[in-house]
């Protein structure tokens, strides 16, 4: 799968805004059964999703995730039976909290046999699961990342929500450092409700990114473009990592550990971050290439 920085919810409900949302230039969707699908909807989003899967996805389109019910409640058995034969990436796990029960999934999983590997994505969204996240991250070798879900979240601690997010911040720290040290990638931060302020999104995904977080939860089309734009290095971050490589590998050579570049310490962690940036934009220009081949 490509870097994925931007994965697009669509309610499970509503097929017009199924069948459409293979043609957005998110990277991944997350097809949902749990919150955005009334209680009296749930078979019927069941089985409009297992249809559209099943229809097969076009080379390119996003990849294709479920969000299940969580696994204490009545619908989850039948939503997880409903997921096999559709080629999916993996299913988003809601209100993950007991590390046993995620090795319980894994098994069922394994069960059903499906032709490629199918990844779980604890979403974390109360107190328990980010108190257990590390145990979360470590339950499955079908783990590569964790979510958050900010909404529930705050529900849960009894926050309130505000613009800049404080009441957040130890919540997001957690996330990234738990992922870090359970040896999966970065996480994926929580959605941005108001759809209407793109400057708000924008300020919010730069602050996900300052902290570790490698890609958003959205719910809009609108709010692809400016989220994947946040995670792509500038133009000025790819120079300047451009300029710190080139100069510490001339140092490195010369048996200099340590110089300044634009006035700056350059050492080897700086010249590893710089590496990383522009591994990055090789990866940009690789998946742009291939989706060009593709057209
Ligand atoms: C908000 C709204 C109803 C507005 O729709 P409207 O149709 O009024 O909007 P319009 O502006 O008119 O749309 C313009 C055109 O785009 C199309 N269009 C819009 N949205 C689209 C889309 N998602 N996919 C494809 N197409 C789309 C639309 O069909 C139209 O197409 P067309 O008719 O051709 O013009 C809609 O976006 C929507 O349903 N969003 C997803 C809601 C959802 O899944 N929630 C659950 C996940 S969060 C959660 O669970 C919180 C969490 O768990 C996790 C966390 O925080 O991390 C926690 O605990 O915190
Ligand atoms: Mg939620």
């Amino acid at each position: 799968m490509r870097q994925a920085r931007t994965w697009m919810f669509v309610p499970g409900s509503d097929r017009n805004k199924l069948e459409k949302v293979d043609r957005l230039q998110a990277d991944a969707v997350i097809y949902d059964l749990e919150d955005a699908v009334a209680f009296g909807e749930k078979d019927i989003a069941r089985q409009l999703v297992h249809e559209v899967l099943q229809a097969g996805r076009a080379a390119g389109s996003p990849a294709r995730y479920v969000r299940v019910n969580a696994m204490d409640t009545p619908y989850f058995e039948e939503d997880i039976r409903s997921t096999w034969g559709i080629g999916l990436g993996g299913i988003v796990l809601p209100k993950a909290e007991d590390p046993k029960a995620i090795a319980r999934l894994d098994a069922i999983l394994a069960g059903q046999q499906h032709t490629s590997p199918v990844e779980i994505v604890p979403l974390i969204e109360t107190a328990r699961g980010l108190y257990q996240a590390y145990e979360i991250a470590r339950a499955s070798k079908r783990i590569k990342r964790l979510m958050f879900g900010s909404i529930d979240f705050a529900l849960d601690i009894q926050a309130q929500l505000t613009p800049d997010g404080g009441e957040l911040l130890y919540a997001r720290s957690q996330l990234v450092v738990v992922s870090r040290a359970a040896g999966i990638e970065a996480p994926i931060d929580a959605v941005f409700p108001n759809i209407r302020d793109t400057a708000g999104l924008i300020r919010e995904t730069q602050r996900a990114k300052q902290l570790g977080f490698r890609g958003k939860l959205l719910i809009h089309p609108c709010q692809i473009g400016p989220v994947r734009e946040v995670f792509a290095p500038s133009s000025e971050e790819v120079l300047e990592a451009e300029q710190i490589v080139s100069a510490f590998q001339e140092a490195l050579s010369a048996g200099i550990g340590s110089i300044q570049v634009r006035g700056k310490m350059v050492d080897t962690p700086v010249y590893e971050r710089a590496k990383r940036v522009l591994e990055e934009v090789s990866r940009l220009i690789q998946s742009k290439e291939k989706s060009d081949e593709r057209k």
